[in-house]
């Protein structure tokens, strides 16, 4: 990431024909191999042309400028379509200027390919002749130095006119382009105007830099309901245009900004996840929709909270419709305004697997177990335009394999035995027009991958038993714990079907090497007490302790202790590190502190074969609650107390929390499970063994 938003480069102070014969002279030394006296040529240019050189390219060579497919062009506009339709005003607004200038207004995605044009027909037809069209990539190292490609390698508006062009041919052109950030720092794309290399356009830089950035300023509208967001200014007036700064914080950390944000606090992208409300603004956040004056280190500003963040609640499970299906579809919602926090980059990441599933790209999550992979799922879900439309999740490690395919294709009205008698959609269609999330994806036996390939491929599906094949439109979330290119390499998983869901993968961090975990563990704690006076608080060994502990079972298993802990507490009582499970409480030193090395917990490690966790002096009686099958145990109404558990051995005590969570939840194994914070699959291995035992 670059590190300041830095201002605009234009050759426009000089006059056209002063200029012109500036940057020939420029030209011939350059080629000649003589050195460029630096004020002879913006540096931005001389720095392109260095790169160019460097990439063997030569002022007359011709680079391959082949248009996409039509195939291959539709994909990529489809997956750009957000995009397309954000700037859909600016490029209404330009167009008009452009029309005026004998120019045209270009729209392209992040790797410099032309996704639109609108202007003048003239010029459109002059500029098609070099391939200045929709369909054909205009990057640097394909292209040499054009605005286009010059501004995304530079990352922030670039003009250039007739000569300055590397390639000779595209001397006929003036371009301005401007870059469009998310709020994330992220290029997602480009606006451009260009003209005729003989009619100079005066204004068109600061016109396209203006359109950017209202572009980028509109990226804010709802993105970020559940955050604390900053609109600030030097001058009021400014406050809710798009040269406002806004800053958007996490819990008084800055996750994401706009350019002009960064820029009037003499900030680049890289504060991000770095910076907090008080390292950036005297005093505390104030009230929102209040305007008041702050001090910065660069000055008075005024600024307006437009909202304050909201404390995390945990989403309250949504019923699902049937008890027997593995996980059911949830129903059509509108999105939440509240749910799990993220690091900085983890926010970053869900942010960009929005767009990217918006832009129909499937997003793989990658991750050890307990790490937020459903959860994660959930939220690209919720933020995304499918929000509103079902979620429907399969389980695919938890299900024997002629289950997963008739959960997954559904199957006709007595298509087998057992079969219900009217039949069943699947999964597949029910997630129409919504996400469809597979679980642990890596898991899945090869022959149902070929079929599943086959479905992503004609985005059909024919049930068992015969039918006809029925159109499905659903965005595909997929996640294993497993690594899924290393099963590729061994044979056990398709590398066509991985190079399919495997588009956009996400590897979600282990908690143990996330920064500032005290800060981690203070808010999970906070966010399970509640308001209530009373609430317990953590000593601050305790709170050290835990924060330095390698957590193989990631946030399932950190959240279950903390639920134990909080269970067991007095009111108003500072719990201490006595009543840690043992093996938190004896965690090495070197454990302890941010960026603990990963060999002492290897990435692979799994909470299956974590330790267990023998709690402190204030023993539960329990003693396995922190691994994976009881990690976020919920000790709420219909479940075994834990304070009930000391009479009981684990496996009973285990067997009978289940039991009780599946009739409270009328058999539903998906809710039980939440009810429970364990994973389904462990449910559905208890009803199989319970079947067994002949259980009830
Ligand atoms: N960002 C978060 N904040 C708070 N709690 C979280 C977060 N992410 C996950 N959790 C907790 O951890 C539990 C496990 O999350 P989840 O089921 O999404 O993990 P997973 O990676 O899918 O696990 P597995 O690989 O075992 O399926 C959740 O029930 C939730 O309570």
């Amino acid at each position: 990431m670059p590190a300041v938003p830095t201002p605009a480069v234009s050759t426009s102070a000089l006059s056209s024909c002063a200029a012109t014969d500036a940057v020939l002279a420029a030209r011939r030394r350059f080629f000649s191999g003589a050195p460029v006296p630096e004020d002879a040529l913006a540096q931005p240019i001389l720095r392109s042309w260095t790169r160019c050189a460097a990439r063997g390219l030569g002022p007359q060579s011709r680079s391959r400028m082949e248009p996409l497919t039509d195939g291959e062009f539709t994909a990529r506009r489809e997956r750009h379509e957000t995009l397309r339709r954000r700037c859909r005003p600016e490029l209404e607004a330009l167009h008009a200027a452009a029309r005026a200038a004998d120019s045209i207004v270009i729209l392209t995605d992040p790797s410099g390919l032309v996704l639109d044009t609108v202007g003048s027909a003239d010029f459109a037809d002059r500029a098609a002749k070099v391939a200045l069209r929709p369909g054909v990539s205009w990057s640097e190292a394909e292209t040499g130095t054009n605005a286009i490609g010059t501004a995304l390698v530079e990352r922030r508006p670039v003009e250039v006119r007739g000569a300055e062009h590397y390639a000779e041919a595209n001397g006929i052109l003036s371009c301005a382009a401007a870059p469009i950030h998310d709020p994330f720092g992220e290029l997602v794309g480009l606006l451009d105007l260009s003209g005729p290399a003989s009619v100079p356009h005066l204004h068109a830089l600061a016109l396209v830099e203006l359109a950017a950035g209202q572009v980028e300023h509109r990226m804010f509208e709802g993105a970020f309901p559940d955050h604390s967001l900053v609109r600030f200014h030097a001058d009021p007036s400014f406050l809710g245009t798009a040269r406002e700064g806004i800053l958007v914080f996490e819990d008084y950390r800055l996750i994401a900004a706009n350019r002009p944000g960064l820029a009037l606090l003499g900030l680049g992208w890289d504060a991000l996840g770095a910076k907090r409300f008080g390292d950036l603004f005297e005093g505390s956040l104030g009230k929102a929709g209040e305007e008041r004056r702050v001090r910065t280190r660069r000055g008075d500003v005024a600024m307006r909270l437009e909202r304050q963040g909201m404390p995390v609640r945990t989403v309250a499970p949504r019923a699902t419709p049937s008890a027997e299906r593995q996980s059911a579809p949830v129903p059509a919602q509108a999105p939440a305004q509240t749910g799990p926090r993220f690091d900085a980059a983890t926010e970053r990441d869900l942010g960009r697997a929005v767009r990217l599933m918006e832009a129909g790209v499937p997003v793989l999550i990658q991750g050890e177990t307990g790490v937020g992979k459903e959860v994660f799922a959930r939220q690209i879900h919720r933020r995304g335009n499918r929000g509103a439309r079902a979620f429907a999740a399969v389980n695919c490690a938890a299900l024997p394999e002629g289950l997963i395919e008739s959960e997954l294709f559904g199957y006709e009205e007595g298509a087998f035995t057992g079969a219900r008698r009217a039949g069943f959609k699947g999964l597949f269609r029910e997630a129409d027009g919504g996400v469809l999330f597979l679980d642990e994806i890596g898991d899945m036996p090869l022959s149902l991958q070929s079929r599943l390939l086959r479905v992503l491929q004609e985005r059909e599906v024919t049930p068992l038993g015969g039918g006809r094949p029925v159109a499905v439109d659903f965005a595909l979330v997929c996640a294993s714990h497993r690594d899924l290119k290393q099963r590729v390499e061994e044979g056990s998983f398709r590398a066509d079907l991985y190079f399919r869901i495997a588009q956009y993968t996400v590897t979600l961090p282990a908690l143990r090497t996330l920064a500032d975990r005290e800060a981690l563990v203070d808010r999970l704690w906070a966010e399970m007490a509640g308001a209530s006076p009373g609430a317990p608080t953590l000593s601050v060994e305790c709170r050290a302790a835990l924060a330095g502990y390698g957590w193989p079972g990631n946030f399932r298993q950190l959240v279950g202790v903390l639920r134990v802990l909080q269970a067991l507490a007095e009111p108003g009582e500072s719990v201490g590190v006595e009543a840690l499970p043992a093996d938190v409480r004896s965690a090495p030193l070197e454990w302890r502190g941010a960026g603990r090395p990963a060999e002492i917990m290897p990435p692979g490690a799994q909470a299956d074969t974590a330790p267990s966790q023998e709690f402190g002096a204030r023993d539960f009686g329990a003693r396995d609650l922190g691994t994976r099958d009881l990690g976020t145990r919920d000790f709420g109404a219909g479940d075994v107390g834990a304070r009930d558990l000391g009479a009981c051995d684990l496996g009973a005590v285990t067997r009978a929390a289940m039991d009780a969570a599946l009739a409270a939840s009328g058999g539903n194994v998906s809710q039980a499970a939440r009810r429970l914070g364990i994973h389904r699959s462990t449910l559905h291995r208890h009803l199989a063994s319970r079947g067994s035992r002949g259980g009830h």
